[in-house]
């Protein structure tokens, strides 16, 4: 089975179609899953998403010694910034801080307003240096893109160009904005769903990811 597919309808994203992911993102949309069983699934998701995510990294070559003899080894030749979306976000950023110990982190913390579905701001701390290096932002639902859309266009003001959007689902009408808006941002994502409510909600999707994660529903 191929691992990585192309989603032709919209351009610049990539769906990460694994057995485990099927299995895990079923565990996540199903209404009766415990919080413990929704972090435990997450995190499991969302390692397997920052594998791909990473999969381009540049590396540059450093002479090593094993105990046998001096060889070619690696190293990462670009500073990473991980910037989770508030508070869903927080959800993917583990797993590439786990690959990227080192790795920057920033934050923007945002709220989508329940009437109109616009993205409120209510908080931002980004790191120096963010345009040398490699932005992975992450949020796990990309539902009209709004807040996603914000976000990178705030990034984009403090300097980053490499940038990258993990998300867990998608909606095609978050696609279709992002795309237009940033078409320079590759999205990585699980599942592209089939629309939005009227609440704005993701169909089928999984609810509020925020409230299932944080146990705050
Ligand atoms: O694409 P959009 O229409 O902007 O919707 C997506 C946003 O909504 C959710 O956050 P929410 O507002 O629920 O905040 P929370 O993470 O604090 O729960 C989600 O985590 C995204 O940030
Ligand atoms: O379906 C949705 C849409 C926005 N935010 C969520 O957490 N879920
Ligand atoms: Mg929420």
């Amino acid at each position: 089975m191929a691992e990585l597919k192309r989603d032709y309808e919209h351009e610049n994203v990539t769906i990460i179609d694994h057995p485990l992911v099927a299995r895990d993102l079923s565990i996540l949309r199903k209404k009766e899953t415990s919080t413990a069983g929704f972090r435990a699934a997450m995190a499991r998701i969302a390692t397997i998403l920052a594998y791909y995510a990473l999969k381009g990294l540049p590396l540059r070559t450093t002479r090593i010694e094993t105990p046998v003899t001096e060889t070619e080894g690696f190293e990462i030749d670009t500073s990473i910034f991980v910037i989770p979306i508030l508070r869903a976000g927080l959800s993917l950023a583990d797993a590439i801080i786990d690959f990227v110990p080192d790795a920057h982190v920033g934050h923007l913390g945002m709220y989508r307003d329940e009437t109109t579905h616009k993205p409120v701001d209510y908080y931002s701390n980004i790191p120096d240096g963010i345009d040398q290096g490699l932005t992975l932002v992450v949020d796990p639902m990309l539902a009209t893109g709004g807040s996603a859309d914000d976000a990178i266009s705030y990034l984009k003001k403090h300097g980053a160009k490499n940038i990258l959007f993990i998300s867990l689902i998608c909606a095609p009408e978050g696609l279709k904005r992002i795309n237009s808006t940033h078409p320079d941002v590759p999205i990585i994502t699980a599942a592209v769903d089939e629309k939005l409510n009227e609440d704005a909600f993701i169909v089928p999707g999984l609810g509020d990811a925020g409230d299932r994660f944080f146990g705050t529903a």
